[in-house]
């Protein structure tokens, strides 16, 4: 047998397997690590999560990355240079962080790396009827396993366009495994640059999951931060804080075709960004509005299209817990306005309640995918209604040598 088959096959079948998910965001602001153990698969699995650290962006490197991201037209050249500086990038960081707790390339048995998210194009979003959904991340899977000695699942979106779905939101299949509860209905929301969340009924009701993007979550807010205030993001909501609503630019926000089609549905900051803004201002002739004013704004349109989103789509008459992970959930005043439009819901702390740190869910999310996809078995797991189940969207495979 082929030694990197017979190494899989080890792996496969060992009792835990210790794998580090990365996830890099639509934000930009870093690399997300986060080192899990896990024992087991499909409803039987157990994580723990032994580390976990952000490794912020160098500047330089954010705006090499800005130059190609959700942009219609981009310097080729660069697009092909960034899909292997990235990988480097990532993988130097790596092999740093794991260094620094105490371990070896050896002790890892594989990293799931997210890769960065360079453009999204769900139907929806390019509109062009010869063409399927689509969607990029680049950081390449080879260079990664190469520079890091460690066998790399990657490109986990692919699968999910290649079976049907849009690409996004993939955190449904882990989301199901990690979170749903017995009695009560959980509603799963992540808050990063676009904000998503993910449904998950009592007694894991197949037929009713779901999860879908429900649209910006930072993203304007922290492009408008960086255009006005040269700062990446609006940190505690200071600036926010000192603004009032304006309810005329918080309708033109809200008065988009988006917001009306049925989930499950994927967007990016393609669709919502700085021209989104100027446009809205345009139409309610608000262009004039203080700053402030206008990131006040964007909190309430942050919180309300989500509350939107959840009350249209859930009926929330019985008791419904929400767990909120992403870096919006550091915003208070996103928070606070989340909770005004939410009064149904109880908030639970995904630490306190589950152990599980929220800032780490996503890269956890795409740990359990690698762990899956190298010894999970979907088709023997014997979930009810399991045609109802979205698919789990497995990662391709690099080997280092
Ligand atoms: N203390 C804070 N105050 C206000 N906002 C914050 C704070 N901490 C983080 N954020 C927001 O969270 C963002 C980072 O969120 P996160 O890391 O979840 O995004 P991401 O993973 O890149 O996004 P996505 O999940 O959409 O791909 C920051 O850019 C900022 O807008
Ligand atoms: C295309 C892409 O990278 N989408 C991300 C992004 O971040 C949040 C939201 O937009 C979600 O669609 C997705 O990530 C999560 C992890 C997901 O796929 O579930």
């Amino acid at each position: 047998m082929n030694k990197n088959l017979e190494k899989l096959f080890k792996i496969a079948q060992k009792e835990e397997r210790i794998i580090l998910g990365l996830m890099s965001g639509t934000s930009l602001d870093g690399l997300d690590m986060a080192l899990c153990k896990f024992k087991g698969a499909g409803l039987s699995t157990s994580v723990e999560i032994l580390h976990f650290e952000t490794c912020p962006y160098e500047n330089s490197f954010k705006e090499a990355i800005k130059q190609v991201f959700s942009k219609k037209t981009v310097d080729l050249e660069l697009l092909c240079l960034l899909n292997a500086q990235i990988a480097k990038q990532h993988a130097e960081i790596i092999n740093q962080t794991l260094k620094k707790w105490g371990y070896t390339s050896n002790d890892v048995d594989a990293i799931a790396s997210h890769g960065q998210t360079v453009y999204h194009a769900p139907k929806i979003k390019h509109q062009l009827n010869n063409y399927p959904d689509a969607t990029l991340q680049i950081g390449d899977g080879d260079h990664i396993a190469h520079l890091t000695g460690i066998i790399t699942l990657s490109d986990f979106r692919q699968k999910s366009i290649a079976a049907g779905g849009e690409g996004a939101p993939l955190a449904v299949y882990g989301d199901y495994l990690l979170f749903a509860h017995q009695e009560i209905d959980r509603i799963l929301l992540n808050i990063g640059g676009i904000a998503n969340f993910t449904y998950l009924p009592a007694k894991r009701k197949a037929e009713n999951i779901f999860s879908t993007d429900v649209g910006p979550g930072n993203t304007i807010l922290d492009h408008f931060m960086m255009q006005k205030f040269n700062l990446y993001f609006d940190e505690d909501a200071k600036y926010a804080k000192k603004g009032s609503l304006n309810h005329d630019l918080l309708e033109a926000l809200l008065a988009d075709n988006f917001f009306t089609k049925p989930v499950p549905k994927s967007t990016g900051p393609e669709h919502f960004n700085l021209a989104y803004l100027n446009d809205a201002q345009q139409k309610s002739n608000t262009s004039h509005l203080k700053e402030e004013d206008v990131l006040a704004t964007l909190c309430e349109f942050t919180a309300l299209g989500i509350a939107k989103a959840i009350q249209e789509n859930i009926s929330v008459s019985g008791e419904i817990e929400i767990l909120i992970s992403g870096g919006g959930m550091h915003n208070p005043l996103l928070v606070e306005r989340l909770i005004h439009h939410l009064p149904g819901l109880t908030f639970i702390n995904m630490q306190e309640v589950l152990g599980i740190n929220p800032d780490a869910k996503e890269a956890l999310l795409f740990a359990l995918l690698a762990n899956e996809t190298l010894c999970g078995q979907p088709d023997g797991y014997n979930f009810q209604n399991q045609e109802k189940l979205p698919k789990i969207s497995m990662g391709k495979l690099s080997f280092p040598e």
